[in-house]
């Protein structure tokens, strides 16, 4: 996924003529490795890959410096599971009952698992795959489409789980915004917050879920094959071609400013 520079990929030859600064030899591995991978994106459709470029404005490139430019094009670290280092003061989640400090998501093997209901299980490993496609959605930004293996088909099944969303693990209440979400733990008596994943810099595609006042999936934290997650479930039948989104939550977008199908007709 990478429309924005991808003319500019192609016309690469012109632009290092234009930019007097990217002549540094010592940076021309890097300016390669990213311009493979920029290209790779384009022709494969490799939709996994997202650029950092694709969430900033990017003025004329003429005006930015070669640092600039390759910061634009360096792929957004893309996490296969959630990352957890531990943090100095992160207190314990209440009625907490196992070592602390530790992960957060960490469960004892005996939990079951909210997708098949049994222990141990690799259910996780069986989440649809290549089942997506990001896309533009004008003022919105990118999104996610469902993509069926036959035009028109069925993507997902209402109440199937399609994928977890990924990030960092920081102790609660840390962000406020849309790139951050809360897990609570329902394993635990009253089902305390044990940290937020958060998303903005690095995680998966579930992080590019826009909002809509009337979603056809929800995210939900779940236990699933011995760990805990934030899961993208499933509200309805998702047939191709149609956008997957979620509820951000009442109060998320001021007056006016949702631009879901809902709001602006
Ligand atoms: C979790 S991100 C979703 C991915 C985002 N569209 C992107 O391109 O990075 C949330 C951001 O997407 C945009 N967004 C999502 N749903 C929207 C909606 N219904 N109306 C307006 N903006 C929306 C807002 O900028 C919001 O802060």
């Amino acid at each position: 996924m990478l429309p924005f520079l991808g003319p500019y990929l192609w016309a690469w030859p012109v632009l290092e003529r234009q930019n007097p600064a990217v002549k540094s030899a010592a940076s021309l591995s890097l300016w390669d490795k990213h311009f493979r991978e920029g290209r790779r994106s384009l022709k494969t459709l490799a939709q996994n890959i997202e650029f950092q470029c694709e969430s900033i404005q990017v003025s004329p490139l003429i005006r930015h410096t070669e640092d600039d430019l390759l910061s634009f094009l360096e792929p957004v670290q893309y996490l296969e599971k959630n990352s957890y280092e531990p943090v100095d003061g992160w207190l314990k989640p209440r009625n907490w009952q196992w070592d602390w400090p530790m992960d957060p998501t960490w469960a004892p093997p005996d939990t079951k698992c909210d997708m098949c209901k049994a222990t141990p299980c690799d259910c996780i490993s069986t989440l649809p795959k290549n089942r997506y496609r990001i896309l533009y959605y004008g003022a919105k930004g990118r999104g996610i489409q469902a993509r069926a293996s036959s035009p028109g088909g069925l993507a997902f099944e209402k109440d199937q789980y399609i994928g977890e969303l990924t990030g960092k693990l920081v102790p609660p209440d840390t962000y406020d915004n849309s790139m951050t979400i809360n897990l609570n733990r329902s394993d635990i008596d009253e089902e305390p917050v044990v940290c937020q994943v958060y998303c903005q810099d690095q995680g998966n595609w579930v992080r590019l879920v826009n909002h809509s006042c009337k979603p056809c999936a929800r995210l939900v934290a779940k236990i699933v094959s011995g760990k805990a997650g934030v899961m993208l479930q499933a509200t309805q039948d998702i047939y191709d071609g149609a956008e997957v989104t979620v509820n951000y939550g009442r109060g998320h977008f001021g007056n006016n400013d949702c631009l879901c199908e809902v709001c602006k007709g």
